[in-house]
């Protein structure tokens, strides 16, 4: 659809409009940020009783799932759409009136017989229309995440973001209204609704009082590792931005809050397209997966309950991980693992977990805690640093064998891309290998620890002689068979 777009100069007129305060700031546009906010006049919140208020928003300009639904009551036909393509999560209904907000506003001038206006069909006029986030990076783009836990992450997103579009369309087109204002004019694209996306993750706050909220204005003001202002909902309901205690800005500063301290470079890249080589938290997510020869792979999966992890850490130097799928795929029926699927009163099937034959249905998701008490513990957890090591040497060869952006050749397909996303990528692979490398030491030193444990080497010792019996069997066998 033709996005719709007002400079930022109009931004105060909106704001003076609706209510929305700044004092002693401006939006401005910065290099390599977009727009942000800056300090008109210097500011000191040192010793104050009172934190400065750099800008303040009524409430009801909060854009949160009862305001979705105050919109709903407003708009029968609104109602309808939501109906149909909602009530899935405070985000999904956000995006869909998003999505009418911007087809109403790059039609104001033609006449609709759907969609009532409200402040956010004009402020979302100010949000860009392109956005750095990993979704909207070109394929060539795409593929120098190749080996990063961002690869699956952006491709399992692509085909959610899909998935729902073609939702959206499916369950819309029947209602002749929508159908009309967004599918029968091709208004709407499926790149539309990965820049809402987009826009929607890279703009939400979680505010203490309204939620998972947009708030325009506030979602103007940019990120720093040492943020000197932070937001907050005022006695009157207002979300204000402050002040942090002990700040002094000066004019021309610019005025930033923190996205979160302990968002990992790929999070950061992932909802707000950079990464902050300064504040990132040194971590990364993996997915695992089952054995493909387990035959309890499937209930394993189905028992656990959610897509199974790996969690990597790295603070001060020193590594945590943790992986509490691995643990359910390292034990079998052997080791006293059991499914039942038992049947209720009323006919429903259920997939029950039995550890050593107790119903540990409910702990499916803790078998770190169900072995601790093992006499094999050792072991299991020798077979658990084995299978988490295995999957980051995996993770790190991918990452090391795909040519990092820097070193291809400027006649290559890294010239079709943008030199921000490649900038990212590098910065993004240059941080994950540091932590798979660091974290495939300190697993390999601990697995060689277990391997000296007592019980582990009594354990794989009598294996070994077990081992030796069969060859010897067979081997009698054999010479009954030939003689
Ligand atoms: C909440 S919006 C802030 C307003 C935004 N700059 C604009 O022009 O509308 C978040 C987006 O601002 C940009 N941004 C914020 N902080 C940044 C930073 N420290 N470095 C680079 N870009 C930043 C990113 O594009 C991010 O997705």
């Amino acid at each position: 659809m033709p996005w719709p777009g007002l400079p930022v100069d109009a931004l105060p007129a909106w704001a003076l409009l609706n209510a929305a305060v700044f004092h002693d700031v401006k939006i401005a546009t910065l290099d390599g940020k977009g727009c942000g906010l800056v300090c008109e006049s210097g500011l000191n919140a040192e010793g104050a009783y009172e934190l400065p208020t750099l800008l303040s928003v009524p409430h009801n300009l909060v854009l949160n799932a009862g305001a979705v639904e105050e919109y709903a009551k407003e708009d029968r036909n609104f109602k309808q759409l939501l109906d149909v393509a909602g009530h899935n999560s405070t985000r999904d209904d956000i995006l869909l009136f998003l999505l009418v907000q911007t087809v109403l506003a790059s039609r104001a001038h033609q006449s609709s017989v759907v969609g009532v206006s409200n402040p956010w069909t004009e402020y979302i006029k100010f949000l860009p229309q392109e956005a750095l986030v990993p979704t909207l990076w070109t394929e060539d783009e795409r593929l120098l995440l190749r080996g990063t836990s961002l690869e699956s992450a952006v491709n399992a997103k692509i085909t959610a973001l899909t998935a729902e579009f073609d939702k959206i369309q499916e369950t819309s087109s029947d209602i002749p209204c929508w159908n009309d204002l967004l599918w029968q004019s091709r208004a709407v694209s499926l790149r539309d609704w990965f820049l809402l996306d987009a826009l929607y993750r890279s703009r939400c706050l979680e505010l203490p009082k309204s939620g998972e909220s947009m708030v325009p204005c506030i979602d103007m003001v940019n990120h720093s590792s040492s943020p000197n202002a932070f937001y907050d909902e005022s006695v009157k309901d207002e979300t204000v931005l402050l002040l942090r205690p002990g700040v002094t800005i000066s004019a021309g500063d610019e005025v930033t809050i923190s996205y979160g301290e302990a968002k990992s470079a790929a999070e950061m890249l992932f909802s707000y397209g950079f990464i902050d080589p300064d504040a990132t938290a040194d971590s990364l997510v993996l997915t695992l997966a089952p054995f493909p020869d387990d035959p309890l792979a499937r209930a394993k999966l189905v028992a656990f309950g959610e897509p199974p992890k790996i969690h990597v850490a790295r603070n001060n130097g020193s590594i945590h991980w943790e992986s509490s799928f691995a643990y359910l795929m390292c034990v079998n029926e052997e080791d006293g693992l059991d499914f039942r699927v038992l049947q209720d009163t009323e006919g429903n099937r259920q997939l029950r977990v039995f550890w050593q034959n107790a119903d540990v249905t409910d702990q499916a998701a803790d078998f770190e805690s169900l072995i601790q008490s093992h006499e094999l513990f050792a072991l299991l957890r020798l077979r658990v640093v084995t299978i988490v090591q295995e999957r980051l040497q995996d993770q790190l060869d991918r990452l090391t064998s795909s040519p990092a952006p820097s070193s291809l050749p400027a006649s290559s397909d890294i010239s079709a891309t943008r030199s921000e996303c490649a900038r990212a990528a590098s910065l993004l692979r240059q941080i994950e290998t540091s932590i798979l490398e660091g974290s495939i030491e300190a697993l390999e030193k601990e697995r060689l620890e277990l391997l000296a444990d007592a019980n582990v080497v009594a354990y794989l010792g009598s294996m070994e002689t077990a081992n030796l019996d069969i060859v010897d069997e067979e081997a009698s066998n054999g010479a009954d068979e030939f003689s």
